[in-house]
């Protein structure tokens, strides 16, 4: 399990983060979201090491996470960092061997990864002759080609077409699947929505909500939403405050199985449940409040 604990920064009168944890279990993937300028580089760039922090810490499976194991763990800054003028192949490589890989495991993790994130054909080019999606990919292929034990990406999909969405959330997926803790950052609310088995909401350098996808989305559900095939309109028969969305009724504080019983009475009820709020709804909502 990753920990970020209780971090505190300040960049002279900015207070950039105020107390900020949340957590990755393993095989979870958290997305980590705010609007610009909220805190989730600073906090990202502490938990790899790259920034200090002027309090907190990062714990990795119940102890202070050291330099050693953070070499084991996957990185994408948001600055991106590679080198132009290499090849692609090489380039993988030789982050998987600074990574501790031995030249043939470096090599043949290389070869999978550009199979898997289909870039096999690019192998022999330099990275600043791909466009920016495919450097990107190059960028994913360096933070996973040590096959990390845990894995911290910052917007690893902004600028990327929907096919190279598709090929980085199955990448990710798979090393969740594989045991690992996933942090990724992203302004994508729906990828967040789809990809992410937990989100945490930052607000200017503190945690404004977090929670299960499933839960956040349970804990604000919204109007009971009902479809019944009748031509009788059954504005003033339901209960509650009732509007209409197209052909469906939304039923705001109504007994439900009042309207069940007068739904069902008019005609065959075709949908019956409660309207879920969005990531991004949940989002709005947090920061406004
Ligand atoms: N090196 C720095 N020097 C001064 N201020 C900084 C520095 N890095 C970050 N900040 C400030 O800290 C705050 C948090 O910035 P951070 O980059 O962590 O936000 P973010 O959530 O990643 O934003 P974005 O979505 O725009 O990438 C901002 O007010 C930012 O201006």
């Amino acid at each position: 399990m990753l920990e970020i604990k209780d971090l505190h920064k300040r960049f002279g009168d900015v207070v950039a983060l105020d107390g900020v944890s949340l957590s990755a279990k393993p095989g979870e993937v958290v997305g980590f979201v705010g609007a610009n300028g909220a805190g989730k580089t600073t906090t990202m760039r502490i938990a790899m090491g790259v920034l200090a922090s002027d309090s907190g810490e990062i714990v990795y499976n119940g102890t202070p996470l050291g330099s050693k194991q953070r070499q084991r763990f996957g990185y994408m800054p948001s600055e991106r960092g590679l080198y132009p003028k290499m090849k692609v192949g090489e380039q993988i490589a030789y982050f998987g061997e600074l990574h501790g890989l031995d030249k043939a495991a470096a090599k043949r993790s290389t070869a999978d990864l550009l199979e898997q994130l289909n870039l096999t054909d690019r192998i022999g080019d330099n990275v600043q002759d791909l466009s920016l999606g495919n450097q990107q990919r190059v960028q994913l292929a360096v933070s996973l080609v040590h096959d990390p034990e845990a894995l911290i990406l910052d917007e690893p999909f902004s600028g990327l077409d929907p096919i190279a969405v598709d090929v980085m959330g199955t990448a990710l997926k798979d090393r969740a699947a594989a045991g690992a803790p996933v942090i990724f950052s992203s302004h994508q609310l729906d990828l967040i929505e789809r990809l992410c088995d937990s989100v945490v909401i930052i607000g200017a350098g503190k945690i404004i909500a977090a929670g299960g996808v499933e839960d956040l989305k349970a804990r604000e559900v919204k109007e009971l939403r009902i479809r019944v095939e009748t031509i009788e309109d059954l504005t003033d028969a339901l209960p509650g405050t009732v509007t209409r969305d197209g052909d469906d009724y939304l039923v705001e504080d109504g007994d439900s199985q009042e309207a069940l019983r007068i739904a069902a009475a008019a005609g065959r009820v075709t949908h019956f449940a409660y309207d879920q709020p969005t990531i991004a709804e949940i989002f709005r909502e947090a920061v406004t409040r």
